[in-house]
């Protein structure tokens, strides 16, 4: 459905500076797939999304999209694609219903199966009781609710969702999640979506794709990722016999030998009672070493499990966290984000 070959873009802020957005991306999503792509701000996520959507050019590399090549054929990009951007793409004045169906119009449906399109979107994302209020008039979940529905109203095989249910609440994000999710199912949909959401990347998509200074750093599903990337914490605690601490420090000592001896243990450290390791399963490594230590004459009073988060894997791979937010951006000049005016001369022409 997706196929990139050293996707890149530049953007020349100006004489002396360049802003090295998308550093050549290879990206092969197949029909179907449901991929998140992970990233800090400034990453390079959105910039690779309205390439793949033809709403600017590549600087070099190629890309194609639901079969069709995004610069020699971006109108044939462009009918197979939702696009669900960032900013609210609805209008203010008019009502709902209106906005999908406007919208269909502008995909070249006629006005009945715009006005059905529209009435089923209606339904399948809640937004019957709200269809004669006005845009303007909606909360910010129902408003990202309509947006899919715009990106939706021409059935596209393809939609590209750019963080989704950023500023939503929890519920609302669950909401909208249950409404995109039901959709894919009923029209078997590739979806590819930007996110900050950890835990959304990791529960929603079958892929997470991570995304560092315009480079894929990480291609697997988030289990994968975590797997080879960070892998599990074990983390053992010992009971003295009779609770002296030096009874404790020896018996926690000999814990950390039989842990170390686990295939795969790496990273083993004591630290009083407690010995900390990290493994590649910690649920299933967590019996054979009580029933060893025992056998040891140790008793293990606690054994936690702790799986990793798609945070960690990002540590791991960037030493860095994604939870730290403003990473800086790649430039070989002066941030471009610290000037308002900077844009790109291909963006402006694309949006003229
Ligand atoms: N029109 C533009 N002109 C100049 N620089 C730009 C332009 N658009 C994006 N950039 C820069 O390109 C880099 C990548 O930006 P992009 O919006 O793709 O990041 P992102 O990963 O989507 O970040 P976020 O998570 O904050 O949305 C940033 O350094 C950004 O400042």
């Amino acid at each position: 459905m997706i196929r990139t070959r050293g996707l890149t873009k530049d953007f020349v802020v100006s004489r002396t500076e360049t802003v090295h957005a998308v550093r050549g991306i290879d990206l092969d999503v197949a029909p179907g797939e449901l991929v998140a792509v992970l990233g800090p701000n400034g990453a390079g996520k959105t910039t690779t999304m309205r390439m793949l959507t033809t709403l600017i050019r590549p600087t070099a590399g190629t890309a194609t999209v639901a079969g069709a090549e995004i610069t020699t054929d971006p109108a044939a990009v462009r009918r197979s694609i939702g696009y669900v951007g960032q900013g609210n793409g609805a209008g203010h004045v008019q009502r709902a219903a209106d906005e999908i169906v406007a919208q269909g119009r502008i995909y070249g449906l006629d006005a009945r199966t715009a006005r059905r399109r529209a009435d089923d979107l209606l339904d399948a994302l809640d937004l019957r009781p709200l269809a004669r209020r006005k845009v303007s008039d909606l909360s910010g979940g129902q408003r990202r609710r309509l947006d899919v529905a715009l990106g939706l109203v021409h059935a596209p095989r393809l939609l590209f969702l750019d963080e989704p249910s950023t500023g939503l609440d929890p519920q609302t994000r669950a909401n909208l999640w249950d409404h995109i999710l039901r959709l894919r199912a009923e029209r078997d949909m590739t979806i590819v979506l930007t996110t900050h959401y950890l835990d959304e990347a990791d529960t929603m998509a079958e892929r997470v794709v991570v995304v560092d200074h315009g480079r894929v750093i990480a291609d697997d599903t988030a289990d994968g990722l975590k797997r080879t990337l960070a892998g599990d914490r074990l983390v053992l605690e010992v009971a003295g016999d009779d609770g002296r601490p030096a009874d404790v420090g020896s018996a926690a000592a000999r814990l950390a030998e039989l842990v170390a001896r686990v295939p795969g243990a790496r990273d083993v450290t004591v630290d009083r009672s407690a010995v900390s390791a990290r493994v590649a399963d910690a649920p299933a490594t967590v019996p054979g070493v009580v029933v060893a230590a025992s056998a040891a004459g140790i008793t293990v009073a606690t054994a936690q499990a702790i799986r990793p988060t798609l945070d960690d894997v990002f540590l791991a791979l960037t030493g860095r966290s994604l939870r730290d937010e403003g990473a800086p951006p790649d430039s070989t000049g002066a941030d471009p984000a610290a000037d308002p005016t900077a844009t790109d001369p291909q963006t402006r022409k694309d949006a003229a």
